[in-house]
This record gives structure tokens, C-alpha cells and sequence, in this order.
């Protein structure tokens, strides 16, 4: 693939002297969603966090947008992962989280109004985030991820807490951004989700 976003060839490693990844390859060109399935504990957030570089020294090959991924700026402000929930500044309402946000970018994709409608949380907009329900607080996280601008999403089971109407509306918002041009690496158990999200699905298989 020439023009791929991601390469990754033979990926492996070791955690606490055990092998959690082995020989695993990936690759993600632009305007592809993959979709990263497997059973717990069989490597998806790992593999995810080596695409973002952040794990020292994996084996194998990473290329990840020319070089490999590195936890510096430069890296960061092409790349966007959301997976735990990040901490939230006390005082600020959604909406500020979101135009706070906006202030540190520069293009950023939606405006706070876009991000509140798009990820259904206008009537939400003026609460702390801690006093949102936990699905509508993933929906702020996905909102404050989807709103900086990126070519490369790595998502770690964005589908958590989300009800069922959401996760369709989740891939359609998926859909969009690769169709602009983007790629989505996305760790699910939802297969449902990585369906209706046009994904090609990566199965990852045991280690050990
Ligand atoms: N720091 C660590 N030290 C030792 N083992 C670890 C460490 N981090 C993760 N592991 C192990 O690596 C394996 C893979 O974990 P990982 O979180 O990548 O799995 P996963 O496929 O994302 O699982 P799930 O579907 O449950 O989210 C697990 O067996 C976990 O216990």
C-alpha cells in the first residue's frame, strides 16, 4: 500500500515478561475505517497504544503517517486517541470544555454548536460534565476528539456506554470522517458498529 497511513509488520511485545502481541500486521490506507476486534485481554488497546507510540520499543516494523509514531507534539497534532475518560476541568460546562478545545486549535472541525448537535448534547451543554450520565459523557469525549483536527483517529471501544441508537449515529460520524479523507483505527467489541461503520475488521488472536 503506498500511500498508507498506517504500516505496521510483525508487531510483538512482551508485558511483565509475558508476550501479549505477536507478529501482528496492520495496515490502514486513507479514507478506511479498520475495525480492531478479539476477545478481552487479547491485545486491542496494546496494539492501539503502539500505533500512538506508546509503548517503548515494540518488535517489528511501525510506520504510522511516515515514521514512526512518536509522543511528541508534531505526532499529536495529526493524530487523535480517545479511549479512557479523560479528566475534566472543574468549573467548565460541556460547552466550555468544547470551546476550550476549539481555542487550542487551530481548524478545528466542528464548532461547539456542531459538536453539541452532531453528539446530541445541547440540552446538556450549560452541566459540569461529572453530573452528565456515563454514555453522555463518553459522547463529550468523542465530541472533544472529533472536533480537533486529524488524519488518523485511534478509538479504544468508543462504544462503551453508548446506547444502541448512538452507536448507529457513532458510524455514520465515522463514516463521514473517512469519507473527508481520514482514517479511523478503532478497538470494538461491537460489530454492529464496525458494520454500519464501513470498517475492515482486524481479528486478534491470543499471544499465548
Ligand atoms: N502493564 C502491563 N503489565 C502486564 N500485563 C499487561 C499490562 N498491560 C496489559 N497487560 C496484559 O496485556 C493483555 C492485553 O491487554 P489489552 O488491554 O491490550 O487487551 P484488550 O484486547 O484491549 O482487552 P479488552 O477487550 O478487555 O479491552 C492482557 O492480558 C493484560 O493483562
Amino acid at each position: 500500500m503506498t500511500n498508507a497511513i498506517i504500516t505496521a509488520r510483525g508487531v510483538g511485545l512482551d508485558l511483565g515478561g509475558v508476550p501479549v502481541l505477536r507478529d501482528v500486521d496492520l495496515t490502514a490506507a486513507p479514507g478506511e475505517v479498520v475495525a480492531v476486534m478479539g476477545e478481552n485481554g487479547v491485545g486491542k488497546s496494546t496494539l492501539l497504544r503502539c500505533l500512538a507510540g506508546l509503548h517503548p520499543s515494540p518488535r517489528g516494523e511501525i510506520d504510522v503517517l511516515g515514521g514512526p509514531p512518536a509522543d511528541l507534539p508534531d505526532f499529536w497534532r495529526r493524530v487523535v486517541q480517545a479511549g479512557d475518560e479523560p479528566a475534566w476541568y472543574p468549573g467548565l460546562s460541556v460547552r466550555e470544555h468544547l470551546e476550550l478545545m476549539r481555542a487550542v486549535q487551530q481548524d478545528a472541525r466542528l464548532t461547539a454548536d456542531e459538536a453539541l448537535e452532531t453528539f446530541e448534547l445541547s440540552a446538556r451543554a450549560d452541566l459540569a460534565p461529572l453530573s452528565l450520565s456515563t454514555g453522555q459523557r463518553q459522547r463529550l469525549s468523542l465530541a472533544m476528539a472529533l472536533l480537533r483536527p486529524s488524519r488518523l483517529l485511534l478509538l479504544d471501544e468508543p462504544e462503551r456506554g453508548l446506547d444502541a441508537g448512538f452507536r448507529q449515529r457513532l458510524a455514520g460520524i465515522l463514516r463521514g470522517y473517512a469519507a473527508e479523507g481520514g482514517t479511523v483505527v478503532m478497538a470494538t467489541h461491537d460489530a454492529r458498529l464496525a458494520q454500519d461503520a464501513g470498517a475492515r475488521v482486524i481479528t486478534l488472536r491470543a499471544a499465548s
